[in-house]
């Protein structure tokens, strides 16, 4: 299939795990009910994106959270880019997304590589790196309609990484998010769009909905963008889900009048990993 639909959930986060275990699904089944093949949840979506929370709510793969997403993946036969969870392996928690198609199979998991720490002076100080190792490994999953690349939030800012994901064959790339009121209104729209525009891909951008209850308030502003810059979908801080199709004709056609991949002077320059 050479078209298909995207829903990305922007769902309201609280402190209560079931609840949001209850609305991730409830939301997917929404967007299925709309058409959609994936369905895309935001970065932590299972708590509160606090350190004391994430502790708390860590699983290991299999747990209750992956089970019920691969449970409703396989029930609905459809693809679902689980946003990301706090994944405890051995002593560790890694910031993971796992990915299911539609048999409920995992086809794929990332951990998130570049761990949020930054200090904006009066403004925003968070310190990932507490909580979170980082991941090693770039995630390119196989689907029926196409390669898909996936990382979490703060790796959008590492334009190498998303080259890397598209020299892969990714023609989508899902970013799992929770950008914050400081650095989302300044950096989120331009990011998500210039990695769509320099790797010719679909960029989705996947947030939680503005809580105000929570500590850290997260941007909001889910989005959709095509490989040439269009916004095909986007909405602000509310819960809600946005939805936009996925068409690899274009995706083509875009690649062949603006040939950018092919005329990288690989002679000049490359990246290692390739
Ligand atoms: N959760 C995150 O990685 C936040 C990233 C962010 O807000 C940024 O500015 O980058």
């Amino acid at each position: 299939m050479r078209k298909f639909k995207m829903a990305v959930c922007q769902m309201l986060v609280t402190e209560d795990k079931e609840e949001n275990l209850a609305k991730a699904e409830k939301m997917i089944r929404e967007a299925k009910s709309q058409g959609a093949h994936i369905a895309v949840l935001p970065e932590i979506f299972n708590c509160p994106y606090s350190r004391k929370a994430m502790v708390q709510a860590a699983e290991t793969y299999p747990g209750e959270t992956t089970n019920r997403l691969s449970s409703l993946a396989k029930e609905l036969s459809m693809y679902i880019v689980g946003g990301s969870i706090a994944e405890k392996s051995h002593d560790k928690i890694y910031n993971t997304s796992f990915i299911f198609g539609p048999l409920g199979e995992l086809l794929g998991s990332h951990r998130k590589m570049h761990l949020f720490d930054i200090d904006i002076k009066g403004k925003i100080t968070f310190k990932e790196s507490d909580v979170f190792e980082a991941g090693e490994k770039v995630t390119v999953v196989d689907t029926e309609f196409c390669k898909i690349g996936v990382a979490i939030c703060f790796d959008v800012r590492f334009p190498e990484l998303m080259r890397i994901m598209a020299l892969k064959g990714a023609e989508v790339i899902i970013i799992p998010a929770a950008f914050n009121t400081t650095t989302g209104p300044a950096h989120w729209h331009d990011t998500i769009k210039i990695r769509a525009v320099d790797n010719q891909v679909y960029c989705i951008g996947a947030s939680p909905a503005r809580n105000l209850q929570s500590n850290y308030h997260a941007y909001g502003f889910s989005t959709i963008i095509d490989p040439f810059g269009k916004v095909i979908a986007a909405t602000k801080e509310e819960e809600t889900i946005i939805y936009g199709e996925i068409d690899l004709d274009y995706l083509e056609k875009v690649r062949e009048e603006l040939p950018l991949l092919k005329n990288r002077r690989k002679d000049l320059y490359t990246l290692t990993e390739l």
